[in-house]
């Protein structure tokens, strides 16, 4: 397990909101949910862009190996739109899929909206770092993040990441018993 504090990236995959058309409220709101859950020490990596490859796998490729993210969160362009390609820019760039991460947060946010089938949200691993896709509706984010978090910070571990844990009164970080 690594001693390094833990450093999530948070991309907000946005045309309108890369352009100032309106406020991005997708990455304040991840920053929010892992203030508000986790009670050890981390730092954000934040960054707005526009729909676009190459630019987008860039970014995560950087998040991964440059800023040395333990995890990457993004939100937006997961949907069926010519302009959504965060799902292809994952799988790109990761060298393994998280598919259950996808199937999960899919299902949970189906009980909220029949839209939900819409998002072809996945989840993989580059290198130590696990990525994570969200879609780009602000209030999808709490809603999928509840459903996955507890397994993350496992996922890390196994990933020889920083030890994450979770104010248990707001989530339990399971870890099965060795
Ligand atoms: N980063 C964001 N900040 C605030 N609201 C957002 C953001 N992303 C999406 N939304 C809201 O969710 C709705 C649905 O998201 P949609 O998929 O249309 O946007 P997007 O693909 O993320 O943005 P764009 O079309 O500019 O690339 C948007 O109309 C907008 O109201
Ligand atoms: N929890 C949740 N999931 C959701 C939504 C939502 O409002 N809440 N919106 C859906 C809609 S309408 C779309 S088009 C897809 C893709 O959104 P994106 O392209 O902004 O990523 O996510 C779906 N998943």
């Amino acid at each position: 397990m690594s001693e390094r504090i833990a450093r999530i990236g948070i991309v907000t995959v946005s045309d309108r909101a890369s352009r100032g058309e309106y406020e991005d409220r997708g990455g304040p709101a991840i920053l929010d949910y892992f203030r508000d859950v986790l009670s050890t020490a981390w730092e954000p990596v934040s960054r707005v862009i526009p729909d676009e490859r190459p630019l987008l796998d860039d970014t995560l490729i950087s998040l991964c190996d440059l800023e040395r993210c333990c995890l990457v969160v993004t939100t937006g362009g997961t949907g069926p739109a010519a302009r959504d390609i965060t799902p292809e820019a994952t799988e790109a760039i990761c060298q393994k899929l998280m598919p259950g991460f996808g199937e999960l947060m899919r299902s949970v946010s189906l009980q909220k909206v029949p839209t939900a089938i819409l998002s072809r949200q996945t989840a993989g691993i580059r290198g130590e770092t696990l990525i994570v896709n969200l879609p780009g509706q602000p209030r999808a984010i709490g809603e999928c993040l509840d459903a996955v978090m507890p397994a993350i910070p496992y996922c890390i571990d196994l990933l020889n990441g920083p030890r994450l844990e979770a104010r248990p009164e707001r989530l339990v970080a399971f870890r099965p018993k060795k």
